[in-house]
């Protein structure tokens, strides 16, 4: 994995006055980001997931415009010079990037945004929305992830390699996330992932901005 040493077109214009919730789902692959964050977001609409671009080849089932923007290498170059990308990565021998475009149209919505990034990604998008909450799932297990990643059965042998000995970088940055769940039973992980989404909807700054008249109650 390479990480790009900065991005100059990721000024981000809006975020001041941002009073949604924005969440960053990181974890090695396979341990179980996706399924969580498609749990979460049936069972709480309001949560809107961030499309990522990737130049990877789409796995059987995966549908353009649903999974990803898949995009060729030279098309993604390109974007990315033109300032498309709020923060993009190269993971696993593919490049993948964020919508700069639609996260700040989020932002000024004020609409809650979950993005399923890797660690280079959360630690770009740290640094531009400090308000970000960063969550590192873990596997329980690293012989867990290995059995997850094989009976997805969605990846040939070389790519599963490259993945697990990715995992080992991946799971070096889990100290600087916000939270901590660990996907062995999936119900667990997926209640521990509501009650942070519903901690950060009750940040003292979003909450306190949403309430003028009850402040004025008060007399704060
Ligand atoms: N708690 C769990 N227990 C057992 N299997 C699980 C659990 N959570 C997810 N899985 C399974 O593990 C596999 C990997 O999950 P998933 O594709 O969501 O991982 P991922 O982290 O998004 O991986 P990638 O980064 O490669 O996309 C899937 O087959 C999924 O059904
Ligand atoms: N920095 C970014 N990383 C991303 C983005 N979208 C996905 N990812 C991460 O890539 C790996 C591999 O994903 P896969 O779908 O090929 O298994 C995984 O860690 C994703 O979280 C992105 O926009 N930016």
């Amino acid at each position: 994995m390479t990480a790009p040493k900065h991005n100059p077109h990721s000024n981000l214009a809006i975020a001041p006055d941002y009073q949604g919730s924005m969440l960053m789902i990181v974890a090695p692959s396979g341990a179980g980001k996706s399924s969580l964050v498609n749990a979460l977001l049936q069972a709480d609409p309001a949560l809107c997931l961030s499309l990522s671009s990737t130049t990877r080849t789409p796995r059987p089932g995966e549908l353009d415009g649903k999974d990803y923007r898949f995009v060729s290498k030279e098309v993604f170059i390109a974007e990315r010079d033109q300032g498309h990308f709020l923060e993009y990565a190269e993971v696993h021998g593919n490049f993948y990037g964020t919508s700069r475009i639609w996260i700040e149209a989020q932002m000024k919505m004020g609409r809650d945004v979950v993005l399923e990034i890797d660690w280079q990604g959360a630690e770009q998008i740290q640094k531009i929305i400090p308000e970000v909450q960063w969550i590192f799932i873990f596997p329980p297990s690293l012989e867990a992830l290995e059995e997850r990643l094989r009976k997805r059965a969605q990846d040939d042998e070389a790519t599963i390699q490259k993945r697990l000995a990715a995992a080992h970088i991946e799971l070096q940055h889990a100290h600087e996330a916000d939270f901590v769940v660990i996907n062995d039973h999936f119900d667990q992980a997926l209640e521990d992932l509501k009650h942070i989404l519903a901690a950060s909807r009750l940040r003292s700054g979003p909450v306190m901005a949403c309430n003028p008249a009850l402040l004025r109650r008060l007399g704060v």
